[in-house]
């Protein structure tokens, strides 16, 4: 039986200002020297919002209101045993103002981008294909990416293993708030 791997749960939050929007860059770990937003790992006893509160204001300072955004589901070549669920959030739409005091942390260097100048090339590459749908809030969605070995070029990959998006795909999430629409 081929091996199946284990759900880690983790919550990535974005906070989006009219215009601009707030990005930390990973001082240590798993996706150093990348642009993201701010989360980590749930917690046992706690639920993804709880977690997501509690990562913004550890790795920046901050707390305000967040709505869920989409979920992004990804498995990577590098780590075969795991299997990443994050619950995207983004601050409520409309708001300006955060409790707290931003602040650099030990593991992220917070940053205001504007909207039109996100920093693509230097964030995880599947993020470029779902964040616009985190910045508009329209929609929740699900994504769901594979990063595989890279297989052009053999003499790139190192010990961990080099990994690129191989595959993907994204559905937005029927809304009951919203009027059905008619689909073809
Ligand atoms: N925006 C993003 N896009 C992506 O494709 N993978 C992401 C991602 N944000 C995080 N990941 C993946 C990478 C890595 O495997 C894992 C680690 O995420 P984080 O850096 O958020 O958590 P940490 O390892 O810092 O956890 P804590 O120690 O709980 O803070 O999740």
């Amino acid at each position: 039986m081929p091996m199946i791997p284990r759900i880690r749960l983790y919550t990535n939050v974005f906070v989006v200002f009219e215009g601009k929007i707030l990005l930390g860059m990973k001082k240590r770990g798993v996706g150093e020297g990348l642009y993201n937003g701010f989360g980590g790992k749930v917690e046992p006893g706690e639920t993804p919002l709880e977690a997501a509160h509690r990562e913004l204001k550890e790795e920046c300072g901050i707390d305000l209101p967040l709505i869920h955004a989409g979920r992004l589901l990804f498995l990577s070549a590098a780590m075969p045993s795991w299997a990443f669920h994050i619950e995207l959030y983004r601050s409520a739409p409309g708001l300006s103002t955060y409790t707290g005091e931003l602040a650099e942390s030990d593991e992220m260097r917070p940053e205001w981008f504007p909207l039109s100048s996100i920093p693509y090339s230097q964030m995880w590459s599947g993020d470029k294909l779902w964040l616009p749908l985190v910045i508009t809030g329209e929609h929740r969605f699900l994504a769901r990416e594979d990063y595989d070995r890279e297989t052009d070029d053999a003499s790139k990959e190192d010990s961990q293993g080099q990994v690129e998006l191989k595959r993907w795909w994204i559905a937005l999430e029927q809304d009951p708030s919203r009027t059905e629409e008619k689909r073809k």
